[in-house]
């Protein structure tokens, strides 16, 4: 492990430190009562060679049962002290990755997978609670183990001590060698776990494709190769674990066998009492399980130092979108809604041309503009410049002649309302919905979002009303009423700029116009409405054509229909469409 990573695990522990202490002081005694008994045992067989009393044994065995029930409380409290740590430290880092996530833009979520991000954030963080838990509780107890277990050995018997533990380095390398290979086979497992997870994720979402491509069998056959992957790598594991604990067991006896033969011949010859032959078996096996732990532990540090790479990649990256040094506030109560772009330009990382180019225009307070053009022209892409989801550059783009890069984020953000083209709905009843941007607020206000939104008459009819349970565990609702109520969440936190992302497009043409016209004339929101209905949006006070990320028309329904253009030519096109359908 470098410096790097280690300093970034001693990092994670100083908050702990004390708690450390006390479990480091806790192994201290546990330690020095496991060498202490066996040498009062030896003092107790010695004793009754000698002169053999009841009132003798007594006392041994009530001192040594006193002292172990003591020896075995501190032990569970040094674990429970130890472990602990491992657990805190989970949990903050937990915290710290998905406060770190929230921050960061949606152009990161675009590159890096949700299923990455969870494997981080679960079985990463999981690996480091490991690591640590084990390696403070592991290095410590066999530094402890040794220190004081081999001096008491030594001072029994000098050659006999060294003969029974040359068997224990060897015991290190294999529970080393056998833990590198657990690792690689345990990777196997999850990697094989993984991709069954993602072949039942899929299938359960895309079943009416399975059924209606008929692919049933062939889903089946694709399920049972990986559901024999995970067998096999699971078979695999458990024969190398089954293999690796008698192996250890095995070792230890041989280090008892070597003590029994030449541990006899010392007392034959006087070398050592009884009592000290009893003490040294009793010690030498004391140092079994450290020794093996401490193989374990070695490779839990090899495993650790992926995942603290893996982590720290999450928490290094630092957020695109931020506020300014010098932000300012945007009190809501003072904002009128005019938006203003002055050749804002866009380009996505990693794309040859510009999304946006030079883009000018100011909308006025109050007036609802509405944004048309083909596929990919750069609609939605000026959509999220608005909201800064984009990491747009600054004097570009104005609300209230106020340069958005230096407004503060949630002052900015909280003057918008914004319905993407997904409309995302979570796993909660209607109301928790509606009321996501406000979670405090009353149900009435959520009713009249409901109700501006043309949702409210459905939502009567839905089993619970309000209190219905939408997504994976409840109703599912059509396309068009998932978008509306998307849109009455949008309204209930009544910011004075509204963006709707083809956020209507499966509502019907007299809806989504009877929602519109509400707006602009009792609302008196800005309002931004994308679409490719040009029906839906020929009440607009002025339609803004976009082609190739730019403005090429501006102006009223009837202006630009008079105008031969990019307009004209659309919808002629959509009248067509209509007529033949
Ligand atoms: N994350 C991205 N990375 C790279 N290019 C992108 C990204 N998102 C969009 N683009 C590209 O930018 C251009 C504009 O896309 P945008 O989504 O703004 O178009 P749009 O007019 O909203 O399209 P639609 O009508 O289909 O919603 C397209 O060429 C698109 O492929």
């Amino acid at each position: 492990m470098n410096n790097r990573r280690l300093k970034k695990l001693l990092t994670y522990l100083y908050p702990h430190w004390r708690t450390i202490l006390i479990g480091v002081v806790a192994l201290f005694f546990v330690n020095s009562l496991s060498v202490y008994i066996p040498l009062l045992i030896r003092d107790g067989v010695d004793q009754l060679k000698s002169t053999f009393k009841f009132s003798q044994v007594w006392y041994y065995v009530i001192l040594i049962l006193v002292l172990a029930t003591l020896m075995f409380a501190i032990r569970l409290l040094s674990r429970v002290l130890l472990f602990g740590v491992g657990r805190q430290v989970e949990y903050e880092l937990k915290q710290k990755i998905f406060q770190h996530l929230l921050k960061l833009e949606p152009a990161y979520f675009a590159i890096n997978t949700s299923g990455d991000l969870i494997n981080r954030a679960t079985s990463d963080v999981d690996n480091i609670r490991r690591l640590l838990g084990f390696a403070v509780l592991s290095i410590v107890n066999t530094f402890f183990a040794y220190t004081l277990t081999l001096p008491a050995m030594l001072a029994i018997n000098v050659p006999l001590s060294l003969w029974a533990v040359t068997i224990y380095p060897l015991m290190l390398i294999t529970v080393q060698l056998f833990s590198d290979r657990l690792r690689v086979e345990q990777l196997e497992v999850q990697e094989s776990l993984s991709d069954i997870s993602e072949l039942i994720q899929e299938d359960m979402s895309g079943m009416s494709l399975i059924k209606i491509y008929a692919q049933e069998d062939n889903e089946k056959r694709a399920f049972e190769v990986k559901n024999k992957n995970l067998l096999d790598a699971n078979l695999k594991l458990a024969l190398t674990r089954n293999l690796l604990f008698p192996i250890v067991e095995g070792l230890s006896y041989v280090s008892l066998l070597i003590l029994l033969a030449l541990g006899t011949r010392a007392i034959i010859r006087g070398e050592i009492t009884t009592g000290d032959f009893i003490a040294l078996i009793i010690l030498v096996e004391g140092l079994g399980f450290p020794t093996a732990l401490l193989g374990f532990t070695i490779t839990a540090y090899q495993r650790g130092e992926v995942s603290i790479d893996r982590i720290e990649a999450i928490l290094q990256v630092d957020p695109q979108i931020k506020n300014a040094p010098n932000s300012h506030s945007m009190p809501l109560e003072h904002v009128k809604g005019e938006i203003r772009a002055n050749k804002l330009s866009y380009t996505y990382p990693g794309a040859k041309k510009p999304a946006l180019k030079e883009v000018s225009f100011k909308i006025l307070a109050g007036e609802t503009v509405a944004i048309v053009g083909p596929i990919g022209c750069g609609k939605s892409t000026l959509a999220n410049a608005i909201p800064r989801l984009l990491d747009i550059n600054s004097r570009q783009l104005f609300i209230d002649d106020q340069d958005i890069t230096q407004i503060n984020l949630a002052d900015l953000r909280s003057s918008i309302a914004y319905v993407p083209q997904e409309s995302f709905l979570f796993s909660t009843t209607i109301q928790n919905n509606i009321r996501y941007g406000d979670p405090i607020s009353e149900p009435i206000n959520v009713e009249t979002a409901a109700k501006q939104a043309q949702i409210h008459p459905e939502i009567l009819n839905f089993p619970l009303q309000y209190e219905t349970l939408v997504g994976e565990r409840g109703i599912t609702l059509s396309g068009g009423q998932r978008q509306r109520t998307a849109l009455a969440r949008a309204l209930l936190i009544n910011a004075p700029i509204l963006i709707l992302d083809d956020a209507l497009s499966s509502v019907d043409n007299e809806t989504a116009t009877k929602i519109l016209n509400n707006l602009s004339t009792e609302q008196k929101k800005t309002v931004i409405f994308i679409s490719h209905q040009l029906s839906a949006v020929a009440n607009a006070d002025r339609i803004f054509v976009m082609d190739k990320g730019e403005i090429v028309q501006m102006g009223t329904h009837e202006d630009l229909l008079l105008q031969s253009g990019l307009y004209q030519r659309l919808w002629n096109q959509q009248q067509l469409e209509a007529t033949l359908n």
